[in-house]
């Protein structure tokens, strides 16, 4: 846990003494309340003091073992759950301390989703008790061998028969076969199942329903469903705890009313009926954790900076000339440039996930009023951002690793997991390329549309001001005129407007619309990115034009919104360059101003990760250890390895002794 027993030393508290701002209310701003903290902190503790959810061994297990493991861990946090009588928000977060994916993440964050956002009230009633209890385990059965990014591609059939009031489902192809459903493997019961639904001889496309794998009596698949795990994954531990899993369906039949009703019916006769909505809500569960996708990269790259920033803090090399003690790696200017922008990236991600949260229980209440004018931005909003996020995180989490040197590379610096656990968060729920392309097809219809005078709304209404922003000029004249927002905002709107309407005149000159949108789809990606980034950017620096009480957090705040704009104006400098939104002398400046606020950020940086409240048991790194005391805890965890368990390795009698007999008998030739 935190420094401050009997006994520990506080290795770090000499950085902590220069921090110029009150921690704990940096905590508040972080967490979003007083409660969230409280509540977080308590849970964390909870789970930290718990034995059974102890993960220092995780990387070591056999999969096996590992997926095992992750059983009791589930069914123990259930049984904490139930026990404890915790509310909703304070079991969410039990589960996310216990840092360990499995079946509950997509039982929660998935099936239950997609019966509340597709079910029917009569659905909602029969299902939602059996899964808020456990009576039923259930997943989201949709990607195929054959298909996973081409939703309208997938071959899995639900043909309806009206002899017996039931749809068969079928996989008529290997390709059919589902492929990659989290918890479908081994654990689950049911499925939200998305299959072609065939009735009266015609195919009316993807829809959901709701499928019985295994018996309730003894787990066993049900006749007709072929069920097991697809294999180990990329990393030690990691999603290995998860059991991805492979499904096929011979000709398996269920009753109509499990087919998920909201949006469409199938009546008794086989007649189809589609609501009057329009057919991307479908799509709701995908845009519903899209959003929570983009929450959860603020976390895992949070996690990485504090290792990376602690550990930076107290670890030296080299010295000045003149001798004397060795230079703190952090003090390093190239450590900073490197991982100033990561950590300012994951206070922007904590942010614009917070707005985006916001935006998403909007869209939804407009939803429930048949208001479906917010379905389109709600769509662009969630896949950009979590497109942008996720990569940004996990290209952070792999730099942080290397900017702890070595010792990054060992398992129990905790960042090869961490990376290996959320790098496929770039492919799940929607390809990241996928995503950005949907966001840009939506910007070039934006923009043809401005010629018709037609006002774009939401995070494009800056669109419309595009007289003046196909024309302005950046009047920045200093290193400090770039802490201006209203400075920052223009150049970034610029830019993405001026590259989007770029983009579409050169889609225009091609022979089709077609052709336009698929030659220049590497364009269309950075194109949609310019735009994510302005809306990251932009709800940071409305974030902190808030009232945000606590000395000094406001400052704070500003400095890393002022970071990580800036450091994407130096990243992104040919964008900015190419449209003319900015001189080179400008860029030059950009930079300056970079290398100052760095120097200012130096002596906040570790109460700035302090205010991230992990417990050291959630960070699971010795290198992040709060108290900073590395070494002796990198050495006792060599110890550790199954490998050191005996002094004499198994397989030296087999392998080594022969070998070295043999040397010995040379040499003595
Ligand atoms: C140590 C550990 C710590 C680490 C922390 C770990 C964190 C873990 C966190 C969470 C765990 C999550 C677990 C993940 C489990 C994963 C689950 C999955 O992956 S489920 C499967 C997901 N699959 C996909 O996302 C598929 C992607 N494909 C699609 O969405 C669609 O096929 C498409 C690409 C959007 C194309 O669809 P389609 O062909 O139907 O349409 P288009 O012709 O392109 O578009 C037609 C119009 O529809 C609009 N549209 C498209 N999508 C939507 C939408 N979702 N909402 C609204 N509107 C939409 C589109 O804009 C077009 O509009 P118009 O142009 O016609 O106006
Ligand atoms: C860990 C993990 C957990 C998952 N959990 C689930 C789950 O619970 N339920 C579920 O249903 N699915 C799940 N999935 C599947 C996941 O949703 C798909 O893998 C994902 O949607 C990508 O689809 P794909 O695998 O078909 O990739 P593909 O679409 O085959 O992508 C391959 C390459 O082609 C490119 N590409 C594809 N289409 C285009 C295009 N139009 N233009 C340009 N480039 C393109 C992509 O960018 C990528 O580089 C999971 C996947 C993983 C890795």
């Amino acid at each position: 846990m935190e420094a401050g027993g009997a006994g520990e030393v506080d290795h770090l508290a000499g950085e902590r003494a220069t921090a110029q701002f009150d921690v704990d209310h940096m905590k508040v701003a972080w967490a979003g309340s007083r409660h969230a903290v409280d509540v977080a902190d308590r849970m964390a503790r909870l789970v930290a003091s718990d034995p059974v959810f102890r993960k220092d061994n995780r990387t070591m297990l056999p999969r096996k073992e590992l997926f095992k493991d992750t059983l009791r861990k589930a069914a123990h946090a259930w049984k904490r759950i139930v026990e404890l009588r915790l509310t909703e928000e304070e079991a969410n977060l039990l589960r996310l301390y216990v840092d360990q994916p499995g079946y509950v993440d997509l039982h929660w964050g998935m099936f239950v989703p997609a019966i509340k956002g597709q079910g029917t009230e009569e659905q909602q009633k029969k299902w939602l008790p059996l899964a808020y209890k456990f009576q039923i385990i259930g997943c989201y059965a949709q990607t195929e061998l054959g298909h996973g990014s081409n939703v309208q591609g997938l071959e899995t059939t639900a043909t309806f028969d009206p002899k017996t009031d039931e749809f068969v489902m079928h996989s008529p192809t290997l390709t059919s076969s589902k492929w990659w459903p989290g918890g479908l493997g081994k654990a689950s019961t049911h499925a939200v199942v998305y299959a072609r639904l065939i009735t009266e001889g015609k195919d009316y496309g993807i829809h959901g329903f709701i499928v019985q794998l295994r018996s309730l009596e003894d787990h066993s698949p049900l006749p007709g469903v072929t069920l097991g795990d697809i294999g180990g994954k990329f990393g030690s531990g990691a999603y290995n705890s998860m059991d991805n899993g492979v499904l096929r369906f011979d000709h398996v039949r269920i009753p109509r009313d499990q087919m998920l009703m909201r949006l469409s019916q199938v009546t008794k006769e086989g007649k189809y009926v589609h609501s009057n909505v329009p057919k991307q809500l479908l799509y709701g569960t995908m845009v519903f954790v899209r959003q929570t996708i983009v929450a959860d990269a603020s976390k895992a790259l949070s996690r990485a900076t504090c290792i990376a920033v602690r550990y930076s803090a107290m670890r030296k090399q080299f010295g000045p000339q003149t001798g004397g003690p060795e230079t703190q790696v952090l003090n390093y200017k190239t450590q900073q440039s490197r991982l100033f922008p990561l950590l300012a990236s994951a206070y922007a991600f904590r942010f614009v996930g917070e707005w985006l949260k916001w935006l998403y229980t909007d869209v939804t209440h407009k939803l429930e009023a048949k208001d479906f004018s917010t379905l389109q931005e709600a769509h662009a909003c969630t896949a950009g951002l979590k497109a942008v996020t996720t990569s940004a995180t996990a290209d952070g989490i792999e730099e942080c690793r290397k900017l702890c040197g070595g010792h990054g590379y060992l398992n129990s610096s905790g960042l090869p997991e961490l990376f290996a656990t959320y790098v496929p968060a770039c492919t799940y729920e929607g390809d990241n390329v996928v995503l950005l392309l949907q966001v840009a097809r939506i910007l070039m219809k934006t923009v043809s549309q401005l010629a018709s005078g037609k006002q774009p709304v939401g995070t494009m209404a800056y669109m419309g001001n595009v007289q003046y922003l196909m024309q302005c000029k950046c009047g920045v004249n200093t290193a400090e005129d770039w802490l201006s927002p209203a400075a920052i905002r223009e150049v970034f709107e610029a830019r993405a407007l001026r590259m989007a309407v770029n983009c579409a005149q050169n889609i225009n000159r091609a022979p089709s619309q077609e052709e336009g949108l698929y030659e220049l789809s590497p364009d269309l990606l950075e194109v949609a990115v310019a735009h994510i980034q302005l809306i990251i950017v932009t709800k940071f620096i409305e974030k902190v034009e808030q009232d945000i009480p606590g000395e000094g957090v406001k400052e704070q705040l500003r400095n890393l919104c002022n970071v990580y704009a800036l450091y994407l104006v130096h990243k992104h400098l040919g964008d900015f360059l190419s449209t003319g939104c900015m001189t080179a002398r400008q860029g030059a400046l950009a930079n300056q101003q970079l290398g100052k606020l760095y120097a200012q950020l130096r002596p906040n940086a570790v109460a700035l990760v302090d205010a991230f409240n992990y417990t050291d048991h959630y960070l699971g790194s010795v290198l992040g250890r709060y108290d900073g005391n590395v070494y002796p805890a990198l050495y006792d965890e060599a110890w550790k390895d199954p490998l050191n368990d005996s002094p004499v390795p198994d397989g030296y009698r087999e392998h080594l002794r022969p070998l070295l007999k043999q040397q010995l008998k040379l040499s003595r030739l």
